[in-house]
C-alpha cells in the first residue's frame, strides 16, 4: 500500500483483496470479548435448541395423548413445552444483555485506536484527505463494523446453525420432503451471492458519499462568515443539496437492492413450504407419515423462515461492515512518516543552547513537481532572533514548519545544538520548541488547557507569567477565567484575543526555539506595541525564528533573512538590506522591483519605510 493512499477504493480493488479481507484483520478487536462472545453462543443456541425441541413436543403431544385422549399426559407434555417456552424468553434475555456491553466496548477500543494513529500521522496526510471523510470513518464506519461483528458474525451462526439442526431432523422425520427442503439451499446461495457482490460496491460508494456530505457541513460550519459575507449562501446550498441528493439515491438504490433480495429469499421458504404442505398431507392421508409428524415438520420448517429472511439483511450488513472496515484500514494502513529513529535523544530544555542550523535544506510537498525549498543555508545563533521575510507563496510558513518536524526535510538537514533534529525524539522536541502559527486555532477546550497544550505539567505561575507576556489578561476576565471553555477554534473570541493566546501557548515555559508565524499580525496598534515589547524580553532568552508579514515586527529582529523563490537571497541587519537589496527594499515599501528608482520617503534609519 502506498504512503500517498489518499482513500480511493480503486487500489483496493486492483489489490485484489477479498472484501471481507479488512474485516478479517479486526478480529484481534473481538479477542478481548471471546469469552462473552462464547457465553452469547452458548446461550443463543441452548434458546434455539429450546425452541426446536417445542415443535417435536408437540408432535408427541399430537401422536400421543391426542390421538389416544389421555388427558394425564397432554399436562405432563404441555408444562414441558411451556418450560422450554420460559426457557427459550430467559435465553434470549441473557442473550441480548451480553451482546450490547461487549459490541460497544469493541467499537470504543477500535475508535480509541483508529484516533491515536491519526495522531501519528504526518501533517501531509492530513492535507490530502477531507476531514468529513475522516470523520465519517472514525463514527459511522466503526458503528456499522461493531453492529456486524457484534449482531451480525453472531446471528450468521446462530442461523446457519439452527438451519443445519433443522434441516437433520426434517430429513430424519420424512427424508424425501427433508432432502427438498435441504435443496432449497441451493437458489437461496445463488441469490446471496449475487446479491454481495452488488450490494459490496453500493456500500462503498454509500460511505463514500457520506464522507462528502459530512465534508461539506464541516466547511460550510467553518467559512459560515465568509460564505454569506460574499452573498454565495445559495450556492453552498445548492451544492450541498446535489451532494445530499446523490447520497439519497445511492440510499434508494442500495434500499431496493436489498428489497429486491428480500423478496427473492422470502418466496424460497414459501414456495418450499407450499409445496411440503400439499406433499406431506399426501404422504398423511397414505399413511406414510404421523399427523403429529407432519404438524411437527411443518413446525420446525416454519422456524427456518426468520433465518432466511434475515439472510439478506446479514449480507448487507456484513458487506457495509466489509466496505467500513475498508475504508477504517485505510487510515491504520498509512505509515507515519515521521517517527523517532532509533535511540533517538532526549535533550533536557537546561542543556540546550539554542543554536540553529539549516545546511543545505530542501523540502518538497509529496505529489508536487517542485520543491518549495531549495539548499538553505541559515544559521540562528543561541538567543538571536531571526526573522524571515518574502513575498507571498515563497515558502516562509514551510521552513517554520520543518523544526517542529511537521513536514521533514527532503534534502539536507536541520541542527540543534549540533544535533539533527531527526535524531531527537519527537517529544522531546517539540518540548523544546514553542510554536505560533498564523491561523491561532484554539480547541474547543478550557483557556487553560488550551494554554497548556504542549505542557500539560506547567504551574500556574508559568500560565501567569505567558499570559502576562502575551498580553493576554483578558483571560482572567473571561466569565469563568482561564476555566472558560472557548470555542470550536475560538470562534467566540476576537482574531487579536485569539492570536495573544496562541502566542501565550508558545511562549509558556520559555522554549528554547521560538517559531513564529507573524505572531502580531491580527492585534491593534496599541496592544502590538505592549506586546512587542514583551516579546523582546522573552526573545533575550530564547532563540527565535519569525515569519514576518507586516513590516512592523522586524523592529523585533536581530537580523533578517530574504528568501525569494524557495532560496535565502539576502541576509543581514535591517539597515543593511535595505541600504544595499533592492529586492528586499521593494517587498518592504512595496515599491517597484529591482533596478527602478528607489522610494523617496526613506528615513536614515530605515523604520520610516516599514512602517509606513
Ligand atoms: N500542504 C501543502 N501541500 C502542497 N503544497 C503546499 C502546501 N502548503 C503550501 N504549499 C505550497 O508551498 C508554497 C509555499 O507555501 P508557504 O505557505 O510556505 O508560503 P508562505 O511564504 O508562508 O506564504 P504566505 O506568505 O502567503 O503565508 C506555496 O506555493 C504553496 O502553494
Amino acid at each position: 500500500m502506498p504512503a500517498e493512499n489518499d482513500g480511493n477504493p480503486a487500489a483496493r480493488v486492483a489489490a485484489g483483496l477479498h472484501p471481507a479481507h479488512n474485516l478479517w484483520r479486526l478480529r484481534r478487536y473481538l479477542r478481548p470479548f471471546a469469552a462473552e462472545f462464547v457465553w452469547l453462543l452458548v446461550a443463543g443456541l441452548a434458546g434455539t435448541a429450546a425452541g426446536i425441541a417445542v415443535p417435536l413436543v408437540v408432535q408427541r403431544v399430537v401422536d400421543g395423548p391426542v390421538a389416544r385422549h389421555e388427558p394425564a399426559g397432554l399436562i405432563q407434555l404441555g408444562v414441558l413445552a411451556l418450560l422450554l417456552g420460559v426457557a427459550e424468553a430467559v435465553l434470549i434475555f441473557i442473550r441480548r444483555w451480553v451482546q450490547s456491553s461487549s459490541a460497544v466496548g469493541m467499537e470504543a477500543a477500535l475508535r480509541a485506536d483508529v484516533y491515536a494513529h491519526l495522531q501519528t500521522l504526518p501533517t501531509s496526510f492530513h492535507d490530502r484527505w477531507q476531514s468529513g471523510q475522516l470523520l465519517s470513518r472514525i463514527t459511522s464506519d466503526l458503528s456499522v463494523i461493531r453492529r456486524f461483528l457484534s449482531f451480525g458474525v453472531f446471528f450468521l451462526l446462530l442461523n446457519l446453525t439452527t438451519y443445519v439442526v433443522v434441516v437433520a431432523l426434517l430429513v430424519h422425520l420424512h427424508p424425501a420432503l427433508g432432502l427438498l427442503v435441504a435443496a432449497s439451499a441451493v437458489p437461496l446461495l445463488l441469490i446471496s451471492r449475487r446479491f454481495g457482490r452488488h450490494y459490496h460496491a453500493a456500500s462503498r460508494r454509500m460511505q463514500d458519499q457520506q464522507g462528502d456530505v459530512a465534508t461539506l457541513v464541516e466547511e460550510t460550519a467553518q467559512g459560515l462568515r465568509t460564505m454569506k459575507a460574499y452573498g454565495r449562501g445559495p450556492e453552498l446550498a445548492a451544492r450541498f443539496a446535489g451532494g445530499a441528493r446523490t447520497l439519497h439515491d445511492t440510499g434508494v438504490a442500495k434500499g431496493r437492492l436489498l428489497a429486491n433480495t428480500s423478496a427473492l429469499l422470502d418466496l424460497v421458504p414459501n414456495v418450499t413450504l407450499g409445496v411440503v404442505l400439499v406433499a406431506g398431507a399426501a404422504a398423511a392421508a397414505r399413511g406414510a407419515l404421523t399427523i403429529g409428524e407432519l404438524v411437527a415438520f411443518v413446525s420446525l420448517q416454519l422456524m427456518l423462515i426468520w433465518p432466511v429472511q434475515s439472510l439478506g439483511w446479514i449480507i448487507a450488513n456484513g458487506q457495509e461492515a466489509a466496505t467500513a472496515a475498508d475504508r477504517v484500514q485505510e487510515v491504520l494502513d498509512t505509515p507515519p512518516q515521521i517517527v523517532d529513529a532509533p535511540n533517538a535523544l532526549v535533550l533536557p530544555r537546561h542543556a540546550v543552547v539554542g543554536r540553529l542550523r539549516f545546511e543545505r535544506v530542501s523540502f518538497r510537498y509529496p505529489g508536487a513537481t517542485a520543491p518549495v525549498l531549495r539548499e538553505v543555508d541559515l544559521t540562528i545563533e543561541q538567543g538571536e532572533t531571526l526573522a524571515l521575510v518574502g513575498g507571498t507563496g515563497c515558502g516562509k510558513s514551510t521552513l517554520l514548519s520543518l523544526v517542529p518536524r511537521l513536514h521533514e526535510v527532503t534534502g539536507g538537514r536541520i541542527t540543534l545544538d549540533g544535533h539533527d533534529l531527526r535524531d531527537l525524539r519527537l517529544d522531546s522536541l517539540r518540548r523544546l520548541v514553542g510554536v505560533a502559527f498564523e491561523e491561532p486555532t484554539l480547541f474547543s477546550m478550557s483557556v487553560r488547557e488550551n494554554l497548556t497544550l504542549g505542557r500539560p505539567d506547567a504551574g500556574d505561575d508559568e500560565v501567569r507569567a505567558a499570559l502576562a507576556l502575551a498580553q493576554a489578561e483578558f483571560a482572567y476576565d473571561l466569565p469563568w477565567g482561564l476555566a472558560t471553555r472557548v470555542g470550536e477554534q475560538g470562534l467566540s473570541l476576537s482574531g487579536g484575543q485569539r492570536q495573544r493566546l496562541a502566542l501565550a501557548r508558545a511562549v509558556l515555559g520559555h522554549p528554547a526555539l521560538l517559531v513564529l508565524d507573524d505572531p502580531l499580525s491580527a492585534l491593534d496598534v496599541h496592544t502590538e506595541a505592549l506586546v512587542e515589547a514583551a516579546l523582546r524580553r522573552v526573545l533575550r532568552s530564547s532563540t527565535a525564528l519569525l515569519v514576518v508579514h507586516r513590516p512592523s515586527t522586524i523592529a523585533l529582529a536581530d537580523r533578517v533573512a530574504l528568501l525569494d523563490d524557495g532560496r535565502i537571497t539576502a541576509i543581514g541587519r535591517h539597515s543593511d538590506l535595505l541600504a544595499t537589496v533592492p529586492a528586499y527594499r521593494a517587498l518592504l515599501a512595496a515599491e517597484p522591483p529591482a533596478g527602478e528608482p528607489p522610494p523617496a520617503a526613506s528615513t536614515p534609519d530605515g523604520w520610516g519605510l516599514v512602517r509606513s
